[in-house]
């Protein structure tokens, strides 16, 4: 992927760098994400990119130190000056992307939505940051958890200077673990698996969901018999799925940062740069954006559905996926999680200020 043209975000003005504003600059995923930003690798050999990384005061030297190794990767994409801030005004001004990773990780033993309590007021403070400095086509990509619903957040007080769908959370690392087992599973190159829809919460309701799905010699709508029928789906694809997040932090006693990072260049490659002239070779992609009211899903929460980027930061939900009984109960449980989330948000905000 590096090292491969792909079209600018600013077609108009090509010398323009694209300024990307990272937050939780110190932290482990923007470790991992940083390299893949400025090599080319996540936007193509011809963006040039300006870096501006965010973090808690206490973290500044650390941060500091990340801002000193990108300057000696001697990156070509890479403007100069790395910025670095504890403001997020500083950070947020005339930015064009944001990828807000700045919030705390869960521990063993927790669910991604019990920092919620913790989180809110980042997203709250965040949204009204950006409201004010930021430009109107920003692209904003949460991904710090519960990510669903801090994007939710996210839109509320970025509105009404951002709209919301230059905002979306990322359920991208959830769609590259489906299409991973499912290679595993069938002895197939990953690339070849397409059709993997997530549908609803970054959490253990996600419904990953194989029933359109293609790979070589498994044609649409034999994809569920191909990997072994609805019990090896309710037992194994659906629940590894809903928990790898978990096994990963069980596992390293850190939440996953290599593959975050990893899903985060995918996403944005074709959110910006639009799926054709990515390397997704894929129908759609999964993410979370604002439900429209599509396949019933409760209009306003930020669900994961299949869609379809153009470029630009333009995309569109896939709509017509067949929806058989077996989907539908995954979905609306998902759906269900995200609206109580949505209203313990609103609770939670409305005791620390109004909403
Ligand atoms: N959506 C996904 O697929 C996905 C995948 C992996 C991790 N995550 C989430 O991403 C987040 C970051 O993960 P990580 O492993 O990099 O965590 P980390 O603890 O290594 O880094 C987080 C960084 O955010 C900083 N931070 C905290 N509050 C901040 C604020 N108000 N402003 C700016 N920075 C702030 C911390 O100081 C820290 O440096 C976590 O919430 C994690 O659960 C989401
Ligand atoms: O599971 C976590 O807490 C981190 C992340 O959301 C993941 O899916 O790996």
């Amino acid at each position: 992927m590096a090292g491969r043209p792909l079209p600018l975000f600013h077609p108009s003005e090509p010398s323009r760098p694209l300024v990307i504003t990272v937050t939780g600059g110190a932290g482990q995923i923007a470790y991992a994400l940083l390299p893949l930003l400025a090599s080319g690798y996540a936007l193509g050999s011809e963006q040039r990119v300006s870096l501006r990384l965010l973090d808690l005061p206490v973290m500044m030297e650390a941060m500091r130190g990340v801002a000193m190794e990108l300057e000696d990767g001697a990156y070509p994409l890479l403007d100069a000056a790395v910025v670095v801030t504890d403001d997020p005004r500083v950070a947020f001004d005339g930015c064009d992307v944001a990828v807000l990773l700045g919030s705390f990780p869960r521990k063993p033993g927790m669910e991604r939505k019990e920092l919620l309590a913790r989180n809110a007021t980042i997203f709250r403070e965040q949204g009204e940051s950006i409201k004010a400095v930021a430009r109107g086509d920003i692209r904003v990509l949460v991904v710090g958890n519960p990510a669903n619903t801090n994007a939710w957040i996210l839109s509320q007080y970025a509105a009404p200077a951002v709209p919301p769908e230059h905002i979306m959370a990322l359920t991208r690392l959830d769609h590259n673990r489906t299409r991973s087992l499912v290679a595993h599973t069938l002895h197939c190159r990953v690339d070849a698996v397409d059709g993997v829809v997530v549908w609803g919460n970054h959490s253990s309701t996600q419904y990953p969901d194989v029933s359109v799905a293609t790979a070589p010699n498994v044609t649409r709508g034999r994809m569920r018999a191909a990997v072994g029928g609805e019990a090896f789906l309710r037992d194994v694809l659906i629940p590894t799925v809903q928990t790898r997040g978990a096994a990963v932090l069980a596992a390293r006693k850190l939440s996953s940062a290599m593959s975050a990072a990893n899903a985060i260049a995918d996403h944005l490659r074709d959110w910006l740069c639009g799926m054709k002239a990515g390397d997704s070779g894929q129908s759609w992609v999964s993410a979370a954006v604002m439900s429209d009211g599509s396949y019933d899903i409760e209009p306003g929460i930020f669900y994961s559905f299949p869609v379809r980027c153009a470029g630009g930061g333009a995309y569109e939900i896939v709509h017509d996926l067949p929806v058989d009984e077996f989907s539908r109960k995954y979905m609306q449980a998902t759906g269900d999680e995200l609206i109580a989330e949505r209203d313990e948000a609103i609770a939670l905000l409305r005791r620390g200020s109004a909403l």
